[in-house]
């Protein structure tokens, strides 16, 4: 239960600040594929997924993971969500226990970080997840989450039941529209809440803030008498959003200062949607864990809580339907 690591996990967050104040994202490193006849074939078992249930970037992957029916292909472990200066830890590595840490499976090492230069000692990047690793390579296949679902889509299919091989969130029909949303939707919403509250200056916070709610608004509109993002069908878009939008109310609004307003009083559509999916589809309920992902914003991030005081609200975390 050591205190430690808190200047230093400052440290390591506002490194990612630059000199005008703006939080600027590091492009991911590995980016290889999952494909047939490749150097990372579609076997079963022999990929092995870390998250943090904490990370809506590694949440994405959990969740499509789930929806293909992919549990008994890729297995998975959950970090600690308590990241201190030395990155994620697993269980025996963290400052406090929660229930579904996990320790590493693989190679009982006590940080993340530990198995990126396993993959490449060299390596200079950040230690992020999702990450999904090879156990048969002993390497990292890819570190981005965007195109771990896209694998998840499709590189299993010959060896899923019909029923899972036929669940396709990418459809041709609507990929071009895929692709655009998910353009705007990643820079002013989920990258955006991001920006907004890893921001040092006033005028780099309102710069994001301000697109961030005028993409709500656009984003409640074309939820108006829909249930899905796109078309008629769950896609790529609504999974990719749904992981911000459910972390909203609980921690962006305070915790990053994302409070023009709020998902259950200010946006009715984007709030019906986000409760339909959560309540009526296991695989975003059962993926969605509340005390990780409140215990690791408001504890981790130090520069921006110094207290590491996770609050008690909001009350209920996400409305019933
Ligand atoms: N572009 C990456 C972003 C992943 C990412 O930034 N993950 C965060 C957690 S939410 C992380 O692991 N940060 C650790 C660090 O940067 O030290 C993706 O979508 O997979």
């Amino acid at each position: 239960m050591a205190a430690t690591g808190n200047s230093d996990a400052q440290k390591n967050i506002l490194t990612w600040a630059s000199n005008d104040g703006a939080f600027r994202r590091q492009a991911s490193s590995f980016r290889n594929f999952i494909e047939k006849g490749g150097e990372f074939p579609p076997e079963k078992g022999r990929y092995h997924l870390y998250i943090s249930h904490a990370c809506p970037w590694a949440n994405r992957t959990a969740i499509v993971r789930r929806m293909k029916g992919l549990e008994s292909f890729i297995d998975v472990t959950v970090v600690s969500p308590y990241m201190g200066g030395l990155g994620w830890p697993f269980k025996k590595a963290a400052d406090h226990s929660i229930e579904g840490a996990e320790d590493d499976p693989l190679y009982g090492v006590s940080h993340i970080r530990e198995l990126y230069f396993k993959a490449n000692p060299e390596y200079s990047g950040r230690f992020t997840v999702p990450m999904l690793w090879d156990k048969k390579a002993e390497t990292i296949v890819n570190n981005e989450s965007a195109e771990i679902i896209r694998m998840f889509n499709t590189a299993f299919n010959d060896q899923l039941p019909a029923d899972k091989a036929a669940v396709d969130i990418y459809p041709k029909d609507l990929q071009a529209e895929i692709d655009s949303t998910n353009e705007w939707v990643y820079d002013t919403v989920n990258n955006g809440v991001y920006k907004s509250g890893f921001a040092t200056t006033q005028s780099a916070y309102e710069a994001a803030v301000k697109p961030l709610f005028a993409s709500l608004d656009r984003l409640e509109g074309m939820l108006n008498g829909k249930d899905y993002l796109l078309g008629d069908r769950l896609t790529e878009a609504d999974v990719r959003l749904f992981t911000t939008i459910v972390r909203f109310d609980p921690v962006y609004h305070g915790h990053f200062k994302c409070n023009i307003g709020s998902i259950r009083h200010n946006y009715p559509n984007i709030n019906r949607w986000m409760k339909q999916l959560y309540w009526n589809n296991s695989a975003f309920k059962d993926s969605t864990n509340f005390e990780h992902i409140k215990h690791h914003y408001y504890w981790s991030h130090r520069q921006i809580n110094p207290t590491g005081i996770v609050p008690v609200g909001p009350i209920p975390l996400i409305e019933s339907l």
